[in-house]
């Protein structure tokens, strides 16, 4: 077996509020493609949040490619891209623009690369309009660009198919199967988009208040349940019904 890229033992980290996660593990090897699924404010985000050390857990641990993200954060987020939140872009510069200086970072992107990634996402066309004229989709379709443009060896992605079209759907798709299939690049999504995450998942992780209740391999899953979402919501109902009991 792969050595793990991703580990996370027992991460908790609480807001002021009380709310977040708790006591979380989980792990990631290469060419995974896992799928984060809950209902809103479960804690999928705090989770992605935690691995890229955008904020710290209270308890626990996480490392990335062998190095602990608090001692060694930037050897540990090197190979890694990410999509978190809304991206905040420079609104005045271009597609083009924007991805070289993402590239700045990474002395071997090449400009014929930069081209490259813009068209697998579907942006080569718009490459010189200003990004302040792009629509939601668009802007997503740049951070998937930019999130994978110096290939990663662990990409973070949390809702990146909103905003986007059917044909936006389907290009982030094949972006992540093929990134997957040929490199071995290993993907967490976290997304309501459950039959999107049923084509592109290998494994799924449930998240309910705070808890990684369940985890399971999507073929496996499917042999024994109608649908990802029929057993996502049967996983819901017990987790609630087992709530109440408590
Ligand atoms: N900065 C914060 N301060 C206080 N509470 C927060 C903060 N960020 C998140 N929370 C709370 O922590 C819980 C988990 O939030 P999180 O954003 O991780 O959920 P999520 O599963 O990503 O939700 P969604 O599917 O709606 O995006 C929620 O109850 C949320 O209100």
């Amino acid at each position: 077996m792969t050595a793990a890229i991703l580990q996370m033992k027992r991460a908790t980290k609480l807001y002021a509020n009380g709310r977040g996660i708790r006591d979380v593990s989980l792990e990631l090897r290469a060419g995974d493609v896992y799928g984060l699924l809950g209902p809103n404010g479960a804690g999928k985000t705090t989770i992605l949040k935690l691995m890229t050390g955008l904020i710290r857990a209270k308890t626990g641990s996480i490392s990335l490619f062998g190095y602990d993200i608090t001692e060694h954060f930037e050897k540990a987020m090197r190979p890694v891209g990410c999509m978190i939140e809304s991206a905040d872009f420079h609104d005045f510069l271009n597609a083009s623009q924007y991805l070289r200086m993402v590239a700045y970072y990474y002395p071997y992107i090449t400009e014929k690369k930069i081209d490259e990634t813009l068209e697998q996402v579907g942006l080569l066309n718009v490459r010189k309009d200003k990004i302040k004229h792009y629509s939601t989709g668009m802007k997503q379709k740049l951070a998937l660009a930019a999130a994978v443009l110096p290939d990663p060896k662990l990409v973070i992605l949390d809702e990146p198919t909103n905003g986007l079209d059917i044909e936006g759907t389907v290009i982030f798709r094949n972006v992540v199967k093929r990134l997957a299939e040929e490199k071995g690049t290993a993907f967490i999504i976290s997304s309501h988009m459950i039959h999107e995450l049923e084509q592109l998942c290998s494994r799924i992780g449930i998240v309910f208040e705070g808890a990684l209740r369940k985890e399971g391999n999507v073929s496996e899953l499917l042999l024994h349940n109608q649908s990802l979402e029929s057993f996502y919501i049967d996983e819901l109902q017990k987790a609630r019904k087992g709530n109440v009991h408590a």
